[in-house]
């Protein structure tokens, strides 16, 4: 599989250099990065500072090295992935979408797009993390409003987007598991919003340091509470998680698909 990356300068970027270099089955083709850095022309290996050369230049014209590839892997900015998408598109390659931080409009560009391509968008690649989504359906469906729910999501002082993409899924989840719409339920921070109304989801966001990634759930009952965590001490479960996307969509038509198709959740 002749796999193009978005971004390999980037934290992402550079581990699903590193990761998609390990792999037997992919072959990397073109890293594509913003106009003006003075690392354009490069080799993709030294970009992505992986220990070794791939003999691929970085370039910042995605259409000129498009044809080269089978498929995207994009963890980049809503910006960057937006021009992604429609070049994906135009050109009918695959892609792999990871950049969080998209309105509801722009993710719906993402469905609407899986009519012409396979299309995997995620907002969290960990496979434990998805694993966690099935706790969080579990225990919400089963204790409906006898339980408060508060999401904590901690993440590095660079994030852009607040909150999380994975904690937006987490609460989607969980809010159709009580028969609602995230939009109609989801309190951001509590000030002003106490006390607290039953059936709501809170949000709080830290940022601080180079946490990579952690979110809670907790469940708050009477007496007792559950909390359900995630912590990744760095950013390569993302990567991996990233490279096996990839892989799924080059045996996919197209249509749209999340990483529960690849992990078979
Ligand atoms: N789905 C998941 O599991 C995960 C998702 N993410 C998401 O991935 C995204 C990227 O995160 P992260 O790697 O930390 O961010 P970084 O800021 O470290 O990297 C972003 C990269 O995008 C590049 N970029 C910006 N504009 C363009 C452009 N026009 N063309 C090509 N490349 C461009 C930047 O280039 P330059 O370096 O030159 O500025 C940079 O290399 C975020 O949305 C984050 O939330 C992160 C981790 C896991
Ligand atoms: O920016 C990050 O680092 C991460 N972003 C994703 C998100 O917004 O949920 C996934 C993971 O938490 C790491």
């Amino acid at each position: 599989m002749k796999v193009i990356v978005i971004g390999p300068h980037g934290k992402m970027g550079r581990l699903i250099t590193m990761a998609a270099a390990s792999r037997n089955d992919m072959e990397l083709v073109a890293g594509v990065a913003p106009k003006g850095r003075s690392y354009i022309g490069q080799d993709l290996g030294a970009v992505a500072m992986i220990g070794s050369e791939l003999g691929v230049s970085v370039t910042d014209d995605l259409e000129s090295v498009i044809e080269l590839g089978d498929v995207i892997i994009d963890f980049s900015t809503k910006e960057m992935a937006m021009e992604v998408l429609e070049l994906a598109i135009a050109h009918k390659k695959a892609l792999v979408c990871g950049t969080t931080g998209f309105h509801p409009e722009e993710m719906q560009k993402f469905q609407n797009a899986a009519k012409e391509i396979p299309m995997l968008y995620a907002a969290n690649t960990s496979k434990l993390v998805n694993i966690m989504n099935r706790l969080l359906e579990l225990v919400t469906s089963t204790l409906k409003d006898e339980i408060d729910i508060e999401i904590l999501e901690m993440h590095d002082q660079w994030k852009k987007d607040a909150p999380s993409g994975t904690s937006k899924e987490m609460g989607e989840i969980m809010a159709h598991a009580l028969g609602k719409e995230l939009d109609e339920i989801a309190v951001y921070g509590r000030e002003g919003a106490s006390p607290r109304k039953s059936g709501t989801i809170g949000y709080h966001s830290l940022r601080a340091g180079n946490i990579p990634s952690s979110h809670t759930v907790f469940f708050g009952g009477m007496g007792e509470r559950l909390e359900i965590t995630h912590h990744s001490y760095n950013w390569e479960c993302f990567a991996r998680g990233a490279c096996d996307c990839a892989a799924f969509l080059a045996n996919q038509g197209p249509g749209f698909y999340t990483i529960k198709d690849v992990l078979n959740l």
